[in-house]
């Protein structure tokens, strides 16, 4: 730590501490597990983000497998070159939209790479059974294709039949390869295919798209910890999107599923609660035809509106959340708007590297006079406002995927099911206490993860049995012990 805190520069930290877990793994993981708070930032959002924009240029050593277009009717042979065959968790992206930075083409190793080095950190998943991949189809992103350091294929981006045959192969010699019970997570794909990958792949294989379901399964727990607090249900609230991508109609979706469960409505009567805005304005019935499939259940029948800030006005919600990709899009006009609405106005911008975040901490305090109560997906130091310190959380799927994964893991589930989301939320929304929610906090500090995460792997490994999902037989009697249990520490061994 003496020799990392020497660096000024975030990117130094993170060419640092790669070094680090390539060349003694399990100092890194130490330091990692002991310093969470300090090194998430840097192995994590923001920094990942500008490592993979200049990965090229600040190349070692190859980490993950890259499986490139070339290699179409082999990749079971290249799988095959991987050292480790005890796989239990894939992180697999193909760059096209990494974090709220657009397509970085095969760069976007960057993420898979993270990803993966919380599953061990946070969850506890031993480092041998991870593998990051990144499927290299090409980039549509002209800076890297004239990139000298770009290190991918220098051509546009594969689509249709020839996208979705590399796809399908490589998801079936992952299973042949590695067997049913391999988890794979889904991880910075562009709209168009992430859903169509999840529906298709979500009845053969054990699959799961973070930013769908682990960004809405880390929401809903703020949101149930939050009402916790300030007291009403779920069904009270009036939410309102900016974005409605794979996180917004993610989120929206999960939240509906819990509104019906909680009310007893039908889920079509719980999506009216619940506004999308997307870059063309308020959804709503009259744009229909022009509707992508996944924002269809949120078409409801309303007069158009364009701007944020009359749809705030009109739609009166009591949360507001920012999914776009796109910085500063919550102005000054719209953080009031909403101040003016609520006592309590709850305001999540989760917009990640810290410059997409649709306000800063700062912003969304100062503009509220600091009465919003407010999370962001990218970490924000604490902020003094009135002689207070308000403490922003960090609303991230990085609370929610480690303990999912080892859940599934140790029950050998053999598919994610929403139920298991939601027993994830409400394991996270727990962990929140009193005394976190009085500095500002909707969620637990991620000094506890690890304890959180054994909390939340528990609960999902149950919902697995209850839902006759789990192959790991008979059941453990104390899970969370059980979770512990198989937990990996980065400690040396006694020979004696
Ligand atoms: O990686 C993160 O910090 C959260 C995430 O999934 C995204 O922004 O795509
Ligand atoms: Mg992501």
């Amino acid at each position: 730590m003496h020799s990392l805190r020497k660096y000024q520069v975030p990117l130094q930290k993170y060419m640092a501490m790669m070094d680090l877990q390539e060349t003694n793994e399990r100092l890194f993981y130490k330091l990692l597990i002991d310093h969470v708070e300090e090194l998430l930032p840097v192995v994590y959002t923001p920094t990942v983000g500008e490592a993979c924009q200049k990965y090229g240029s600040i190349f070692r050593r190859p980490q993950g497998l890259f499986i490139s277009l070339k290699e179409k009717g082999k990749i079971l042979e290249v799988l095959k070159n991987w050292p480790q065959r005890n796989i239990q968790v894939i992180v697999v992206t193909d760059g096209e939209r990494i974090l709220g930075l657009g397509d970085l083409g095969c760069q976007g190793m960057g993420i898979p790479v993270g990803k993966l080095s919380l599953y061990t950190a946070l969850g506890g998943v031993r480092p041998s059974a991870c593998l990051p991949v990144t499927i290299d189809v090409g980039t549509n992103n002209e800076n890297l294709l004239k990139d000298e350091f770009y290190i991918g294929l220098r051509q546009r981006r594969a689509t249709g039949e020839e996208y979705d045959e590399l796809l399908h192969e490589f998801m079936s010699a992952v299973k042949q390869i590695f067997g049913e019970k391999v988890l794979i997570q889904f991880e910075d794909f562009a709209n168009h295919n992430a859903f169509e990958l999840l529906e298709k792949y979500g009845t053969t294989h054990l699959v799961f798209n973070d930013d769908i379901q682990g960004t809405a399964s880390v929401v809903l727990a703020g949101l149930i910890a939050a009402l916790k607090f300030v007291g009403g249900t779920l069904a009270d609230q009036r939410f309102l999107f900016l974005g409605a991508g794979e996180a917004g109609t993610g989120i929206a979706e999960l939240m509906a599923l819990e509104i019906s469960k909680q009310t007893n409505v039908p889920v079509e009567e719980a999506r009216k609660k619940i506004w999308l805005v997307d870059s063309k304005g308020l959804i709503v019935n009259s744009r229909w035809e022009s509707l992508q499939q996944f924002k269809k259940p949120w078409a409801h029948v309303h007069e158009p509106i364009n701007e944020l800030v009359d749809a705030v006005k009109v739609i009166k919600p009591t949360v507001l959340i920012g999914t776009s990709g796109v910085g500063s899009t919550f102005t000054e006009d719209v953080v009031e708007a909403m101040a003016a609405l609520n006592e309590k106005p709850i305001i999540l911008s989760l917009s990640n590297p810290t410059s997409q975040s649709e306000c800063t901490a700062e912003e969304a305090y100062k503009w509220s006079q600091g009465r919003a109560i407010f999370a962001s997906g990218s970490p924000f130091a604490p902020v003094e406002y009135k002689g207070k310190t308000l403490v922003p959380g960090q609303a991230n799927n990085a609370y929610i995927f480690p303990g999912l994964g080892l859940g599934l893991i140790m029950s050998g589930a053999i598919r994610v099911h929403n139920d298991m989301l939601l027993a994830a939320s409400e394991a996270l929304a727990a962990q929140v206490t009193r005394e976190n929610f009085d500095k500002g906090l909707i969620f637990p500090p991620f000094t506890d993860i690890r304890k959180i995460s054994a909390q939340i792997a528990a609960d999902v490994a149950a919902k697995a049995y209850e839902l006759g999902l789990a192959t790991r037989l008979p059941q453990p009697k104390d899970l969370v012990k059980y979770a512990e249990s198989c937990m990996y520490s980065p400690t040396y061994r006694s020979y004696r």
